[in-house]
């Protein structure tokens, strides 16, 4: 009788532990992603969402515990150098240049690439397409996201590291973004999601960090009270 072996997860985060300024940030996060398959990362404000992120993009590493590509941890120089080109990183610092238009924007991530073909219907499909010319610096916050979420599309990598990525957009703008990413893990590729805001990742995993610090009183306590003691 032959037994197959499961397949290693694509990513794996194992006992992952993060300390800063001797404080723990993040505790033993353990997690394990294949194809297709998306996380959505939940807690307060300062619980470690973006740090978490921040090191699976590989900005920086864990101070124990590890994370493994395909089986191999991130950290050494030679696994991240393939790694890092299969990540899209989109964060709230757009990296959008104010002079260049809409398409030069998209585009110019995917020339980087040596990619082309994709930046005119990514940004048709976010919306934008009455846009393509007009230079960024016209654009609403939302408009800019949407610009974010384009670039997503032109670039085309497998592992997508979303840090609040539906913030400042519009119910649609929302829906698109969920229909991407149910788009691209049809075709196999991975999600992680940091996220405050209500999205519909369907069969996702929810992690979600325990506040870092212990709740005290707050002003909407103090209200709901009738004011402080
Ligand atoms: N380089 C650093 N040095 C020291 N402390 C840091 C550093 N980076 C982050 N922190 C601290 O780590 C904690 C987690 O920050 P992080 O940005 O990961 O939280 P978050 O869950 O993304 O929060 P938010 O919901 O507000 O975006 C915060 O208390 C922050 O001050």
């Amino acid at each position: 009788m032959s037994l197959r072996k499961p397949p290693i997860p694509r990513l794996l985060l194992s006992n992952v532990s993060c300390m800063r300024n001797a404080q723990q940030i993040l505790r033993h996060v353990n997690v394990s992603l294949h194809d297709g398959g998306a996380l959505v990362l939940t807690g307060t404000n300062g619980s470690g969402k973006s740090t978490l992120l921040r090191m699976l993009a590989g900005f920086s590493k864990p101070s124990a515990g590890e994370i493994l590509w395909n089986g191999h941890n991130i950290t050494e120089s030679g696994v991240f150098h393939q790694y890092k080109l299969q990540l899209n990183w989109l964060s709230l610092k757009d990296a959008i240049k104010e002079k260049f238009t809409v398409l030069d924007n998209v585009q110019w991530f995917e020339i980087l690439e040596g990619k082309q073909g994709k930046s005119i219907p990514a940004i048709e499909l976010m919306g934008l397409g009455r846009l393509m010319k007009e230079k960024a610096r016209m654009l609403s916050m939302g408009q800019r996201k949407r610009v974010q979420l384009a670039r997503l599309l032109a670039i085309d990598r497998p592992i997508w590291l979303l840090d609040e990525p539906s913030v400042a957009l519009d119910d649609e703008g929302t829906r698109l973004l969920e229909f991407i990413i149910k788009e691209h893990r049809k075709k196999g590729g991975i999600v992680i999601v940091a996220t405050h805001l209500p999205i519909d990742i369907q069969d996702s995993l929810i992690l979600r960090l325990p506040p870092r610090f212990p709740r005290r009183m707050t002003l909407v306590d103090m209200l709901d009270r009738g004011g402080p003691d």
